[in-house]
């Protein structure tokens, strides 16, 4: 017999069940419920096909069941083509605020690996009396459940693989479709009020993404192997007994596209971003509560690090600092001068031990990225491989990062300008974000060869004053080795003086 004619018989026992019901009154109470039970037992006898329901809440009433959202999800991607009536839904923080999934009583079928399977959305009022038409709300007394339907046969696909399946796809695409939020950090004094929170969020709408990104292709290309490898990495860091996390130290001078670096990444990976203001954290305490607040997919960004806090080369002073102020006895009329000074005291070491320690393999999935001008200036210890995975170069614009700003800004791909170009950004140390500035047209008649020609003569110009400043640097070292040079003379000369007067 068809699943078809199952569900007619299904609709046939509904009759029998609801004259049975009429009658009911007529059967005495013990009797009721034995016929029930056969009733029951008859139908699954016969009846090949199994059903699985997914309640929208399960247990308390608070939470919407994570299955029931993935598995609308998955249906709404891969049935609204299918279905004839449709429910438009407003979801929130999603790319696409009406979702379209299939409306109450309605059927679709679906396929795994060749097995046909059947998918019903229903819902179950549990006390009709209280309807009410004119609310705006749902009933609380109304269930709504997802109801899959397949043959006996495939159970334990059906059990071990297909719902894993529905569930993980499903959550795939609400990852692919959330919009990506922008966090940061709030100051202390505010995290304990009525709604406050440690972090603030916007929506990141930040247009950038490696195609838009000029540099090197090669780093570039390294740097997307690099990430793919880790997004896929779960069970390899599983298997090495290392946290899943990963972190990035983007340094170049400014305006190379450290920033917009993150914002590639954090696009590229849908991860949404933590940006971290180190000056706004009072101590390592603080800063391990804000840590631990983040969750997996997560980017944690710390720009120009080395301007945030002293952080560098301070790390075992930091330490010793520590032990001091623990082993001094607590003078009570210090106290508030103490607190007074408590103002931004992270530390170095407090930052690293959270990137080593074991709250950081909470949740996984982590990105950390540290940024910096002055790459020298940071202490090996916040640098060293393990800590920091990935040290990436932010440049001056190449000729391949050129290609790229000339395509974004001006949508070419050749001139007979660029090899002029080419040789200019050869002799010449300029950012990226020069070069975008000059390439930009300035008025809507400006053509390609006149922005062309704009930077050609930024870039000499700028060739110009890099020569001088180094003319004046060489002039001025010079001017140093002669000096030195001089005095070491003069004081030669003096001493062949006292030999000769008979001093030794
Ligand atoms: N490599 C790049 N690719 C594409 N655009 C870039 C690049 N570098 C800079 N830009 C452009 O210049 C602007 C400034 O770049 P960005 O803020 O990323 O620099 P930065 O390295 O973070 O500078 P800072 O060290 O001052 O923070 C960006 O908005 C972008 O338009
Ligand atoms: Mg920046």
């Amino acid at each position: 017999m068809t699943r078809e004619l199952w569900s007619q018989m299904g609709s046939l026992m509904a009759t029998v069940v609801f004259v049975y019901t009429i009658f009911e009154r007529f059967f005495p109470p013990h009797l009721r419920d034995r016929v029930q039970a056969y009733v029951q037992k008859l139908t699954n006898h016969f009846n090949p096909y199994i059903q699985i329901t997914f309640p929208e809440f399960s247990g308390e009433r608070l939470k919407r069941s994570e299955a029931y959202t993935a598995i609308q999800t998955y249906l709404s991607a891969n049935s609204s083509q299918r279905a004839k009536r449709l429910k438009a839904e407003v979801v929130k923080d999603s790319q696409t605020p009406l979702v379209l999934s299939m409306d109450d009583n309605e059927e679709i079928t679906d396929e795994f690996q060749g097995v046909k399977l059947w998918w019903s959305a229903s819902k179950l009022s549990t006390n009709p009396q209280r309807y009410n038409p004119f609310s705006y709300y749902a009933s609380s007394d109304e269930k709504r459940f997802y109801k899959l339907s397949f043959h006996k046969r495939h159970r334990s696909l059906v059990t071990l693989s297909y719902i894993k399946h529905v569930l993980e796809e499903g959550k795939e695409i609400e990852m692919r479709n959330r919009q990506l939020k922008l966090y940061t950090n709030n100051p202390s004094s505010g995290w304990y009020g009525y709604r406050q929170s440690k972090w603030s969020h916007i929506v990141f709408e930040h247009p950038a993404t490696f195609e838009t990104l000029a540099m090197d292709q090669r780093k570039k290309e390294d740097i997307l192997k690099d990430l793919v490898k880790f997004k896929k990495g779960k069970d390899y860091y599983a298997k090495i007994g290392k946290a899943w996390k990963r972190g990035y130290l983007l340094y170049g001078p400014p305006g190379t596209g450290k920033s917009t670096m993150i914002a590639a990444i954090a696009n590229f990976m849908n991860y949404d971003v933590y940006d971290l203001e180190l000056t706004a954290v009072k101590d390592n305490t603080e800063l391990r509560k804000l840590l631990i607040e983040t969750p997996s997919k997560a980017i944690i960004v710390i720009e120009d690090i080395d301007c945030s806090l002293d952080l560098t080369g301070q790390r075992k002073k930091g330490k010793e600092q520590e032990e001091d102020e623990d082993e001094k006895p607590k003078d009570p009329m210090r106290k508030n001068e103490d607190e007074g000074n408590k103002s931004s005291k992270v530390t170095l070491s407090g930052l690293l031990n959270f990137i080593d320690g074991i709250w950081s393999a909470c949740g996984g999935e982590r990105i950390i990225i540290f940024t910096t001008n002055y790459v020298e200036k940071l202490d090996p210890a916040l640098i060293r491989r393990g800590r920091m995975d990935k040290h990436i170069e932010m440049s001056y614009c190449c000729h391949e990062a050129f290609k790229v700003l000339a395509k974004n800004y001006l949508d070419v791909e050749s001139h007979s300008l660029f090899p002029v170009i080419e040789k200019l950004l050869g002799e010449t140390n300029i950012t990226p974000a020069d070069v975008a500035e000059n390439l930009m047209p300035k008025s809507v008649d400006e053509d390609v060869e006149t922005c062309l020609l704009t930077l050609i003569k930024a870039l000499e110009a700028e060739k110009e004053r890099q020569k001088a400043e180094e003319e004046i640097r060489l002039k001025e070292e010079k001017e140093n080795a002669e000096s030195t040079h001089g005095v070491e003379e003069n004081k030669e000369k003096i001493r062949e003086d006292m030999k000769e007067n008979g001093f030794h």
